[in-house]
């Protein structure tokens, strides 16, 4: 794609002997909020870490902007804002002369970065902390610093690496709104294990697993991909057992207790509405029906799966 704002190709880490991330390649262009999820070591960090030039890769190739990063970063990283998982805060410095110093590092012409650093502090919503010691703040304010210095020179592409860890609940949901925000006029790459965090905020998602990219596609596309193993109902007046397993081709029946019963779908989406249908027919009093998701170490597992099979 000609006017994609990052582009993987056959991207491979090895620390010593270890392969981190094997053959990883996707692209990136226009705004929004793309989520890397992966669970804890599947290589997160390690493929941020490369695409934002902080780390050399073994194998592969990084083009920011069109620019090969490898071989000319100055120019590449004029595109990029990163924030590590471990935000790179002076914090005796105050919040002004800390994004001052960012934007000087960003190579900004020096009658620039006024203007950018009010910008930046505005855009984060931290004007009034502008002289307050980075310290002195809270974690949620030291990541929105965090996030400021990502954004102060303006690029086309904002990496995240897990920006909510550590958080209270409040502070999360402020952080999420800032990022939804700054994806409005940014490609913003966000990598994070929670998925509910990915639903939140993300317009696009990248799995990664051991190492591997194992998934690729939008929201509405992964929730296909990941469909429902099961479903609870609960009837009121219920037939017996056997009459169940027939309704639903013999996948599985859990009794529960209760009128409770656990049905297994086996990729076969269309068994709750037979068991609705035939509950109305048949007077059963349905009274509750719980489609169950995987949890996420399931999907992890599930779509790891999916790509050795596949290959
Ligand atoms: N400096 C290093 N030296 C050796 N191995 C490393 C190094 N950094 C990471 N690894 C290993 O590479 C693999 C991928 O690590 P990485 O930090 O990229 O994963 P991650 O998905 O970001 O995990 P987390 O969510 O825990 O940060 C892991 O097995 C990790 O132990």
């Amino acid at each position: 794609m000609e006017n994609s704002i990052v582009r993987v190709e056959h991207l491979s880490h090895r620390y010593s002997v270890q392969w981190a991330i094997r053959d990883i390649n996707f692209e990136i262009s226009g705004n929004g909020v793309v989520g890397l999820l992966g669970s804890n070591g599947a290589g997160k960090s390690t493929t941020m870490n490369i695409i934002c030039g902080v780390l050399n890769q073994t194998e592969g190739n990084v083009f920011i902007n069109g620019i090969n990063l490898r071989e000319d970063p100055v120019e590449a990283k004029r595109y990029i804002g990163f924030l590590p998982q471990q935000p790179p805060l002076y914090t005796d410095l105050t919040v002004e002369e800390y994004l001052k110093h960012s934007a000087f590092l960003r190579l900004m012409p020096a009658e620039e970065v006024g203007k950018a650093v009010d910008r930046a502090l505005d855009r984060c919503a931290i004007t009034h902390f502008r002289d307050r010691l980075i310290k002195n703040l809270s974690g949620g304010y030291q990541q929105r610093v965090g996030i400021a210095q990502a954004i102060v020179h303006n690029p086309k592409f904002v990496v995240l690496d897990e920006p909510t860890n550590g958080l209270d609940p409040n502070q999360i949901v402020d952080i999420r709104n800032l990022i939804r925000e700054i994806a409005e006029d940014h490609a913003v790459l966000l990598s994070t294990h929670i998925l509910s965090e990915v639903q939140a905020i993300c317009n696009e998602i990248k799995m990664i697993e051991n190492g591997k990219l194992v998934f690729s596609g939008s929201m509405e596309d992964f929730d296909n991909y990941v469909a429902p193993e099961s479903f609870v109902i609960e009837l009121g007046k219920s037939p017996d057992k056997t009459v169940l397993e027939t309704l639903c081709e013999n996948k599985g029946v859990e009794v529960l207790g209760n009128g409770r019963f656990r049905i297994f779908l086996k990729d076969d989406t269309a068994i709750t509405e037979r068991y609705v249908e035939a509950s109305v027919a048949n007077g059963w009093e349905l009274k509750d029906l719980l489609v169950e998701r995987c949890s996420l170490d399931e999907i992890f597992a599930q779509l790891s799966g999916k790509t050795k099979n596949s290959k």
